[in-house]
């Protein structure tokens, strides 16, 4: 039975739970080290019962309770007479949730259901993964982040603000759980492609969490979803009456460097050096940074960085398969040279490299990216070049404006360029638009990061068509909104020759009395299955080699017959196998590697991690 006692201690003397008392018991509660005048929570553990029990998700069963539990668990008359197992509850539920047609109201209906009834939740979620992944994941997150305020009813998630400096690990002693093996935080920076959500970011962790679960069957006890709130840029939220966070501009520099500092080292002393944590949609002017200084002291992945790369590496490692040639044979070109762009364009570069023994800079060579300054900046080209007429003095500056300006990254912007975007600054001349971009670089591949809708025009598109044959254009930006373009987009212009991915799920096009199924890019085929491999071989590291191994059991995932239709990834329908066996290349590239920590090797990886897998199954209770 677990506790859902509180169990913060009072005196942050005790928050050392290496302190072993008792008999080398951990002192976990600092009970045994409070001298006298110090107070303690008197905790307990209880068993839920009657009224507490249905109001407890993780043991509520709703009418399926059975007669026998009714009468040990004083429910007698707090229930309806009827019993209805969990197969048929699951009916039922799904049946009203398609009476909902607002996207919004089924994911309100289900993180109620979340709230009210774990398992079930959880069983809908897993058994209805193609139909409810839109509903609790992207598209529909966005758009509940974007109004969490307003359909906000009960906390998901734990909260760490600004005020909090200085107790944050007081504040994780707060939360009712003390086995924690997943942590998803975000500070809501960059959520999706909506931009700066602040706190109202939580959907993100709370929605990768449940996908922990469904996907990859981590315990949902082990979860802890979190939202670093240090304020909103986003007026629109600050002077919004429902925002549910701080009302203050984002704390940057220094302030920003010493909470998230105090929060990693939090996270380390409460829980362990193998907790995993998982940075989500933080702006990429944090996101590197995070990423770099913790990846050596703490088993951290950034998922918009390494897990989208290792999702679409994936995706490309089996269009190659319908598209002919090898990776080295292809040309990549990006738009969006951020987190996702040059994450997926390291990645590519690296397994590049391995197979052709080449120097990872020459793969680099095969890979252009073009960003936004040209947008950003065609204003100030304007005024320049009104002033160059003017004075003598922007005459002499006028060479540089105009190298800043364009949107290919090449050599000579290279001063200007943000450190993650400077190994893709190649010898070119400049070019200003996608458009000039695909017809100089002529890519065999195009990829959509750019968080920015509608920017794979029809002219783009049939561009890439006329000179290749099978062009693969993967629109992964999110939710469908900020899609480059859509599915029906792709395959119509191309006249059905494109081989199409997206971030955020499309529905099969026909075209010319042919069905044509898009994949779905997105990282979470990987990190429930990364996540578990990690956690399964007890990692304290996640390293490269780790990500290329989970892309690699992705693609082999895709069968002749998937391909015969057209797929590059396999149905969602069978992630749970899926992850599995991503767990199992992790978990053996963590021994490789010597980065796992539980031995002796289980013999069956894939079993094992299959046999680990939390199951939505109601329990029967003594
Ligand atoms: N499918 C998936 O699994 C995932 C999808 N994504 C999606 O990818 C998108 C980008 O995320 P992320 O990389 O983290 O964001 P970043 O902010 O780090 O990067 C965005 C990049 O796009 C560029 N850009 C913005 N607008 C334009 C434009 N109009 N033309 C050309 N370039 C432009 C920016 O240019 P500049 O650098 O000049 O500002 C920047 O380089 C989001 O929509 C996100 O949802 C992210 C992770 C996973
Ligand atoms: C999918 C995801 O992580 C993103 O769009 O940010
Ligand atoms: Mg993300």
């Amino acid at each position: 039975m677990e506790s859902t006692t509180n169990t913060m201690v009072n005196g942050s003397d005790l928050d050392n739970n290496n302190a072993a008392g008792g008999g080398g018991v951990v002192d976990v509660y600092g009970e045994d080290f409070a001298t006298e005048d110090q107070l303690i929570t008197p905790w307990t553990v209880s068993v839920a019962s009657g009224y507490t029990l249905l109001r407890d998700p993780r043991h509520n069963k709703g009418l399926a309770f059975t007669e026998n539990e009714r009468d040990a668990h004083y429910l007698r008359g707090l229930l309806p007479p009827a019993l209805m197992n969990q197969e048929l509850q699951e009916k039922r539920l799904m049946h009203n949730l398609r009476q909902y047609k607002v996207p919004l109201q089924r994911y309100v209906a289900m993180m109620d259901l979340q709230e009210r009834n774990e398992r079930l939740f959880y069983k809908l979620l897993i058994d209805n993964v193609e139909e409810l992944l839109p509903v609790v994941y992207t598209p529909t997150v966005g758009e509940a982040c974007q109004k969490y305020g307003s359909i906000f009813r009960r906390p998901q998630g734990l909260y760490i603000s600004l005020k909090e400096k200085g107790k944050i690990l007081e504040v994780l002693k707060n939360w009712p759980e003390r086995n924690i093996q997943v942590i998803v935080v975000t500070d809501g920076e960059r959520i999706l492609g909506l931009g700066d959500l602040g706190c109202q970011g939580m959907g993100i962790p709370v929605g990768k969490l449940s996908l922990y679960t469904a996907l990859g069957g981590l315990r949902p006890s082990a979860c802890l979803p979190i939202t670093i709130d240090v304020g909103t840029n986003n007026e629109q939220l600050l002077n919004d009456e429902f925002y549910i966070g701080l009302r203050q501009k984002r704390a940057t520099g220094q302030e920003y460097a010493e909470l998230l500092q105090e929060f990693m080292t939090a996270v380390k002393q409460n829980y362990g050096e193998k907790v995993l944590i998982q940075f989500e949609d933080f702006a990429n002017h944090n996101a590197f940074e995070l990423l770099s200084k913790y990846s050596s002291s703490h088993l951290v992945f950034n998922d918009d960085i390494q897990g989208t790369a290792s999702v679409v590496l994936a995706g490309i490692l089996s269009a190659l398969k319908l598209v002919g040639g090898t990776l080295a044979d292809q040309t990549f070109l990006f738009l969006g040279a951020g987190e996702a762009g040059t994450g997926i364009a390291e990645l590519i570069a690296l397994e590049m490299s391995k197979q052709t023994k080449a120097p990872i800079e020459e793969a680099r060579k095969k890979i252009w990216l073009v960003d936004s300054k040209v947008q950003q900046l065609t204003f100030i080209l304007i005024i320049c070049l009104f002033n160059y007429y003017v004075s003598v003095y922007l005459r002499r500056v006028k060479t540089d404006v105009l190298n800043l300006l364009q949107g290919l990254i090449v050599s000579s912007r290279k001063e200007s360029l943000q450190h993650f975007k400077k190994p893709w600054a190649h010898e070119h001349a400049p070019i200003k638009s996608l458009l000039d971009a695909v017809k100089a670089i002529k890519p065999t591949m195009l990829m959509g990061t750019s968080g920015v809708g509608k920017t794979f025009t029809k002219e783009v598109v049939e561009a890439m068509a006329s000179f290749n044959e099978k062009p693969v254009i993967f629109a992964l930006s999110n939710p469908t909104s900020q899609s480059e373009c859509t599915a029906e987009e792709a395959y119509t212009w191309s006249k059905g020759q494109a081989i199409f991915a997206s971030g955020s799920p499309f529905d099969p096009v026909e075209y010319n009395g042919k069905v044509f199924v898009p994949g779905q890019g997105n990282n979470a085929y990987i990190f429930p299955g990364l996540g578990l491999g990690l956690i399964i071989s007890g990692a304290i590291r996640v390293r490269d080699e780790m990500l290329l191994a989970a892309s690699e059991a992705l693609a082999a995932q895709v069968t002749q017959e998937h391909f015969d239709k057209g797929l590059i990834y396999p149905p969602f329908t069978n992630i749970r196998k899926i992850s599995a066996h991503i767990a199992a290349k992790v978990a053996a590239k963590a021994y490789d590697l010597g980065l796992a920590s539980r031995l002796p090797r289980p013999k069956d990886l894939v079993s094992y991690a299959e046999s680990c897998m939390y199951s939505p199954m109601y329990r029967s209770y003594r």
